[in-house]
């Protein structure tokens, strides 16, 4: 029964595309070179985990539970899909082996005649005629290391296979579970599942070496036989079958001998069984311990099936080796029996008889030894055809030898041209370092020019704005003034009028009362008159005329009292009432007018004063307000300017970052072509191995081309040193200009204080912080000292290895190939071994002091940045300690002083530190 190869398109991953296979009839797949196959059946790229185990693993379970032993093997290459195929993704997307649980224990629930809802199997149950066992074991099996993924204390160290009549090639330490219900087992198996190898290693991930095996054992009594019949299903993924398509001998060579063993011994004894298709043959299994374990799945007692994994985008040759081995492998017979207690009986007297067949030949001193026999025997083959193919090879090699050498000419050419580009790119990357830092001091520069002219409009137009309010303040204190002067002039007025309204009362009354008086001085005469007249008829009648002349007289003086004094006397009085009230009114009146003439006249002069001051402050105001809009045209330039040389700033980081990976790609470049030279050299070496050796022209050529290789390296990394040395004389340089600056603001600081000191206000003022305190800390000073140290160390160290790399051009060279001796390749190879170990020595050497040098450059600029960070932090308080006492000072904000620097115009803590990059963040904490 042959071995059917079934196929499984593995889905585009995303970016991938649609496939890219040449598929024809829905089964055939054809690589470029014509190489082609046709799986039964071919499973697309939408087909499930479960498309795959009902038709692929399904049938088998059948056969299995038949007491068959089936074998599933997952073939194809790294990251087409096996694991995917075995285990499955998560608990939605079911692998087939947990499918095959599944369907197993159903169909044994199913044999047995149980309800599933009881759960699974008895240990010992018996119900009917089958009595059932099953276990299940899982191995890997990573560079000849078989590892027992269910047991999980396993000592380190490979567990031993042995061949036992019974058993056959086994594995006895291998960890058995029964297990009773599916839950259970799949548990295990993705326990055991997570348990294998998964580590990257120099040539790659473990698990694209490694192979697993998933098995499961089934004993079961059938009919009315007296022993059980032993079955077992095996899926094992196959390690990725890539590697098929590399020449074994190179992938032993430079992989080393068991890495690919299982997959190359898989190849082999499938190569070995498809060419000979024959029952009575002699095939050996014990290449490797994957195809020692496999004996009864390929070519023996085992139905098997392969499913081979391709993924969708392959590499055509791969592809073909791929479809060739399926080719292989789909010509392998099987011979698949039924495991009853007869044909188990009659395979267990078989392999006795084998055993001891074998034991007669001296078999038993040793599997190993036989292992040993067959490698040699293997070896030897391989060797005589090495052999043949070097012979072939050499004629070919020695015309190669000629273009190589042209090659290697042209190539030392290149190299120099590549050393001079790397120190060209090396100046570029310093030019730009060293614009890129001028256009940071520029921009700082700029920053705080701004920064200074804003702060000072600032400050102007706050004292204009306070100017403008006190005279506002005034302006409203002196119209309040007005105002009160006005009330009070209108209280005067409304005064001087009612005193004018009495007045003229008063004088009608006096000329009403001087009427009166004068009609009362009219009758009075009339009635003396009248009286007169009485006594003069009367006087002529009686005799009592001597009384009455008398009382005449005295009437007379009563009118004539009453005529003539009396009125005058009220007269008077009223008169000179009215003639005091009129003095007090009116000097009331001339007084008010006065104090209105006076108060008019100051108002007249305030509001003149006042206006001339709103004028020249409007004029201020004027002038301040075209200040500021020629600062804010100014700063807008300055941003312009800003935003330029940002935009340059960065275009010089972009070519700062393109120089570096230039410097990157050279290097690396140079490195590759190193390893070239070397590679190359060891193949010319490897190719004359076996034949006759070079002569002394070659040898010389070879050391000579080396020793230019060496010098050229030495050049580079004596330039590198060079370039590296400027950088810290560069350094050096800045920290020297920050100390100056440093102690410019100092004694600008000292200045300060002096005046203030001077100007004999010390006691009442605090002065801050001495200019003692403000100097460089000792710790600072330490970090000053310790960057002069370190710069001076670092220019020891490249004098010294200056000297040293002109004390090794001067010494004779140090290359010392021995000349091989003898004739045979092993000289060859000690040579080969030499200069391999020298050019190595030599790039570590160097490697390790470019590391050395760039680490210090790195430790050195880090170190200066602190300084700049402290300097800068230090000026920030020479700022505020100046700017506070300018103010004691009495000065102007915006005033320079002295010496005081371009850095003390204002007094914004921020101002200073406003700078790129981490200064920025450090400066303001
Ligand atoms: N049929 C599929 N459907 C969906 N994704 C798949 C399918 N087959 C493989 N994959 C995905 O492709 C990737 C590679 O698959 P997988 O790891 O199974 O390959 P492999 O051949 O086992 O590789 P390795 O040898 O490295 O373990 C995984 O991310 C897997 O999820």
């Amino acid at each position: 029964m042959d071995i059917e190869v079934i196929g499984r398109i593995r889905p585009s991953a995303r970016g991938e595309g649609h496939h890219s296979l040449n598929i024809s009839g829905n089964h055939r797949i054809t690589s470029n070179d014509g190489q082609s196959f046709s799986f039964q059946p071919l499973f697309r790229q939408d087909a499930t985990n479960y498309d795959v185990y009902a038709k692929v693993l399904e049938p088998l379970l059948d056969l299995f539970l038949a007491g068959f032993n089936v074998s599933l093997l997952l073939f194809g290459e790294t990251e087409s899909g096996k694991s995917y195929t075995m285990a499955g993704d998560s608990l939605n997307k079911a692998g087939i082996v947990p499918l095959a649980i599944d369907g197993c224990f159903n169909r044994l629930l199913d044999l047995q005649d149980k309800p599933r809802e009881e759960g699974g199997l008895r240990d010992g149950h018996r119900r009917g005629k089958d009595d059932v066992e099953l276990k299940m074991s899982m191995y890997e099996i990573y560079n000849e290391i078989i590892k027992d993924l269910l047991n999980e204390n396993q000592q380190r160290g490979s567990l031993p296979i042995k061949e036992t009549a019974q058993l056959g090639p086994h594995l006895p330490g291998l960890n058995q579970i029964q297990i009773f219900n599916a839950a259970e087992a799949t548990n295990y198996f993705r326990q055991g599942w997570g348990r294998r190898t998964d580590v990257v290693t120099d040539f790659g991930p473990a698990l694209g070496y490694s192979a697993a095996v998933f098995q499961l054992e089934l004993s079961m009594v059938t009919g009315g036989s007296p022993l059980p019949n032993r079955s077992i299903l095996q899926v094992v993924r196959l390690p990725g079958a890539e590697k098929l398509a590399e020449d074994p001998t190179k992938l032993r060579m430079r992989e080393g001998p068991s890495l690919n063993k299982s997959l190359t011994a898989f190849s082999q004894l499938v190569t070995e069984l498809a060419n000979t298709r024959h029952a009575d043959r002699v095939i050996n299994y014990t290449d490797s311990k994957l195809t020692h374990l496999m004996m009864d799945a390929l070519g023996a007692n085992a139905k098997t099936r392969v499913l081979c994994h391709l993924p969708p985008h392959c590499d055509q040759y791969r592809l073909s080796v791929m479809l060739r081995s399926c080719a292989q492998l789909s010509q392998v017979k099987n011979f698949p029996i039924l495991n009853d207690h007869l044909a188990q009986g009659l395979v267990c007297q078989m392999r006795a008889r084998i055993l001891s067949l074998q034991e007669q030949l001296g078999y038993e001193e040793g599997h190993g030894r036989a292992l040993q026999l067959h490698e040699m025997r293997d070896e030897l083959k391989k060797l005589t055809t090495d052999n043949l193919q070097l012979r072939d090879k050499n004629e070919r090699l020695y015309q190669k030898v000629e273009q190589l050498q042209s090659k290697l000419n042209q190539m030392a050419g290149s190299r120099t041209d590549l050393s001079s580009k790397l120190i060209f790119s090396e100046e570029e990357k310093l030019q730009v370092s060293k614009a890129l830092v001028d256009l940071q001091i520029e921009n700082n520069r700029i920053q705080e020019d701004y920064e200074a002219a804003n702060f000072e409009l600032k400050n102007k137009v706050l004292t204009l704005e306070n100017e403008l309010m006190e005279v506002t303040l005034q302006k409203d204190k002196v119209a309040r003034d007005l105002r009160n002067t006005h009330d009070r002039l209108r209280t005067s007025e409304k005064d001087h009028k009612e005193l004018a309204d009495e007045y003229i009362i008063l004088k009608t009354n006096y000329l009403a009362l001087t009427k009166e008086h004068d009609r009362e001085k009219a009758r009075n005469e009339e009635l003396g008159m009248e009286l007169l007249n009485l006594v003069n008829a009367t006087s002529h009648g009686r005799p009592v005329q001597g009384e009455l002349t008398a009382e005449i007289d005295r009437l007379r003086h009563v009118v004539s009292r009453l005529s003539t004094h009396k009125p005058q006397d009220s007269y008077l009085g009223v008169e000179e009432d009215r003639q005091q009230m009129e003095k007090n009114l009116f000097g009331e009146r001339e007084r008010m007018e006065e104090d209105r003439r006076r108060m008019k006249a100051q108002y007249e002069e305030d509001q003149e004063k006042l206006e001339g001051k709103l004028k020249k402050l409007r004029r201020e105001l004027q002038e301040a307000q075209a200040q500021a809009r020629e600062a804010q045209r100014k700063a807008g330039e300055t941003a312009a300017k800003l935003i330029m040389a940002e935009g340059k700033q960065r275009q010089l980081e972009i070519e700062h970052s393109k120089a570096q990976q230039q410097f990157k790609d050279l290097n690396s470049e140079y490195r590759t072509r190193l390893i070239r030279y070397v590679q190359d050299i060891g193949e010319y070496i490897d190719t004359s191995a076996g034949t006759a050796p070079p002569n002394q022209q070659q040898l010389k050529d070879m050391r000579r081309y080396i020793d230019a290789m060496i010098a050229d390296t030495k050049q580079a990394y004596k330039a590198r040193e060079e370039q590296l040395s400027q950088a810290a004389k560069m350094y050096k340089k800045q920290a020297k200009q920050m100390a100056n600056k440093h102690e410019q603001l100092l004694v600008a600081y000292s200045q300060l204080r002096e005046q203030v000191l001077a100007g004999g206000r010390s006691l009442e003022i605090d002065l801050g912080l001495s200019d003692v305190d403000l100097q460089l800390s000792d710790g600072e000073r330490e970090l000053h000292a310790a960057q002069t140290v370190e710069l001076n160390r670092l220019r020891r160290a490249l004098q010294d290895a200056r000297a040293e790399a002109e004390r090794a051009a001067a010494r004779p060279r140090n290359v010392t190939i021995q000349e091989p001796q003898g004739k045979g390749p092993t000289d060859w190879s000690s040579v080969r071994k030499q200069l391999r170990e020298f050019a190595l020595n030599t790039q570590q050497e160097l490697e390790t002091d470019n590391a050395r040098m760039k680490t210090k450059v790195s430790v050195l600029e880090s170190q200066l940045s602190e300084a700049q960070d402290y300097i800068d932090k230090h000026l920030v308080r020479y700022k505020q300690e100046i700017v506070r006492l300018r103010k004691l000072l009495g000065q102007e904000p915006g005033t320079r002083q002295g010496s005081a620097g371009p850095y003390l115009d204002s007094a914004d803590p921020e101002y200073y530190p406003r700078r790129r990059g981490h200064n920025r963040a450090n400066t303001s904490s």
